[in-house]
């Protein structure tokens, strides 16, 4: 990868407000710095959207509301369909940037290209297919009218972690829905969401149907829209501690929330599993996106019968993991995304270690510049460490064994999360009884791999309200109107 074309595409990216269809500066002309996690070097200056930019938003999408819900299911449908296609066709621009925002190896980011752009394309196939019901009421007279609209303007407020993905599972079930709405992309990571923003301009998404507005002060510009009653609709992704404080704030206009916020995954490796298959599900579950993902596996519960074998093997293949910058053809776990998910990552394994823990793999952060840490191994982890209760967000595999599957399950199920869990069994029964013994929105069996566009995304307990992707996902951008009709032949 050269320098020149790293600053090619990102200079072809974007840097304003996309409000009504225009590109502008921030009213206050201020702009905030977006980093390469790999260098610390500034690759971006941002616009950085004030509450009145915020406000110009939520206007622009409130003006395009009636003329977008309006518009034939089939034509929204079309346009989804060729934002894939652009997508799909930018596909190396979008991971580059991607890559250099966020730190992840380029394969990856390619990885994250597909899959973002299946929610477009999934949606495309949704929109036509919104549909309502009509019966006869249970006393055989009166009939029942049930049909659905959009639900209006959105707020969708997303994570630096998968910046195009998370943008796509929300914005492509909304425009579907018929729904306009103003995007607030994560400070670390605003320019693949900018450069989304330009292709779905391409694609034919009228002015003012989607607004993005970067800015370095969340809270300040999200606060107003929040309250304000035009908006009705609030989509976010992020911690579980932020998404507490915007429920309570939502409280005050009752919107409709989607909640998709943190998980602390088990990974149960069974007596009876294939250890081998059990490892390479581990290494997705743990080094998809460097361990910074909501579904990432955080603790692995193995039956002690098979912890020493598959401890060895996770450690062998673990330390074949390339730490590198994302762009290097031989990286494979880049940085992490900031300093401060590092410390974070470094805290978690040092007290694990202070509480009894032993470093099988890893476990010290290297000298250098950039926000590197390495693959990580620990064994004999307390269950009261802390690094079983909290996300990692980093690529540390935490280790600790159970006796049977009672233990298993109530280990599994100790977390006030609910994301996903992961199990390997070759015993058909007992993956019965686990999918509905856990307490989890997901259950990967035998994968280490559950997300899917044409799957119901979202979690239970801490982890959220509300479901992305699937039939499911274009329900959270939907009202149910329901009209009673007299008998007709009465
Ligand atoms: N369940 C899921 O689908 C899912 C997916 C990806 C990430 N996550 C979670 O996201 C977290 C990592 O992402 P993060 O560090 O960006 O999370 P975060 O909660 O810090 O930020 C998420 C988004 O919220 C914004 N934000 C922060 N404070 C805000 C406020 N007061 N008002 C309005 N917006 C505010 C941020 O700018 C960002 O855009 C992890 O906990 C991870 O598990 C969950
Ligand atoms: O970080 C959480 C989202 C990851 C995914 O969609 O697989």
């Amino acid at each position: 990868m050269t320098a020149l074309r790293e600053t090619e595409v990102i200079a072809s990216v974007p840097t304003c407000l996309l409000i009504g269809g225009e590109w502008r500066s921030a009213s206050s002309g201020r702009t905030f710095e977006v980093h390469d996690p790999s260098t610390g070097e500034v690759l971006a200056e941002v616009a950085d959207a004030t509450a009145e930019d915020g406000m110009a938003a939520l206007d622009a999408a409130v003006a395009a509301q009636a003329g977008w819900a309006d518009t034939a299911p089939r034509v929204r449908g079309e346009i989804l369909r060729r934002a894939f296609e652009l997508v799909t066709a930018r596909a190396d621009d979008f991971a580059l940037v991607m890559t250099l925002e966020m730190g992840k190896p380029l394969a990856e980011s390619r990885a994250e290209v597909a899959y973002g752009a299946e929610f477009l394309r999934w949606f495309s196939e949704e929109a036509p297919r919104i549909s309502g019901r009509y019966a006869t009421a249970p006393d055989g007279r009166n009939r029942l009218l049930v049909a659905k609209r959009p639900v209006g303007p959105s707020l969708l407020i997303t994570p630096w972690n998968f910046p195009l993905a998370m943008a796509t599972r929300k914005i492509a079930p909304a425009l579907a829905a018929g729904c306009t709405s103003v995007l607030k992309p994560a400070a670390l990571t605003p320019l693949t969401a900018l450069l989304f923003a330009e292709v779905l301009r391409e694609a034919g998404v009228p002015d003012g149907v989607v607004n993005v507005i970067s800015t370095s002060r969340a809270g300040a510009v999200t606060g107003p829209l929040i309250t304000d009653p035009r908006l009705r609709k609030l989509s976010f992704t992020g911690s579980t501690d932020v998404g507490r404080r915007l429920i309570a704030d939502a409280a005050h206009q009752v919107l409709r929330v989607s909640m998709e916020l943190g998980g602390n995954a088990p990974f149960l490796v069974f007596e009876d599993a294939d250890v081998d298959a059990a490892v390479e599900g581990a290494l997705l579950a743990k080094l998809r996106n460097g361990g910074e993902a909501c579904v990432a596996a955080n603790r692995f519960l193995v039956h002690e019968s098979v912890a020493d074998a598959f401890t060895s093997r996770l450690v062998d293949r673990m330390a074949g993991y390339v730490n590198a910058r994302g762009t290097d053809p031989d990286a494979m776990l880049g940085p992490l995304v900031d300093e401060s998910t590092r410390e974070k990552v470094a805290e978690l394994v040092s007290g694990a270690v202070e509480d009894g823990a032993r470093v099988a793999l890893g476990g010290s952060v290297p000298s250098g510049r950039g926000f590197f840490y390495p693959a990580t191994v620990l064994v004999d982890v307390p269950q009261d460490a802390r690094i079983l209760r909290e996300e990692i967000f980093g690529p540390v595999a935490p280790i600790t064994t159970f006796r049977d599957e009672n233990e298993a399950v109530r280990l599994a199920n100790a977390s006030e999360y609910g994301l996903v869990c992961f199990a390997y069994t070759r015993d058909l029964n007992r993956a019965l009884r686990l999918a509905e013994r856990l307490e989890t929105g997901m259950f990967g069996l035998n994968t280490g791999l559950v997300s899917n566009p044409a799957a119901p995304f979202g979690g239970v307990k801490q982890s959220g309200i509300g479901r992305e992707g699937g039939f499911e996902g274009i329900d959270e951008y939907l009202e149910t109107t329901y009209i009673g009709i007299s008998d007709p032949f009465a």
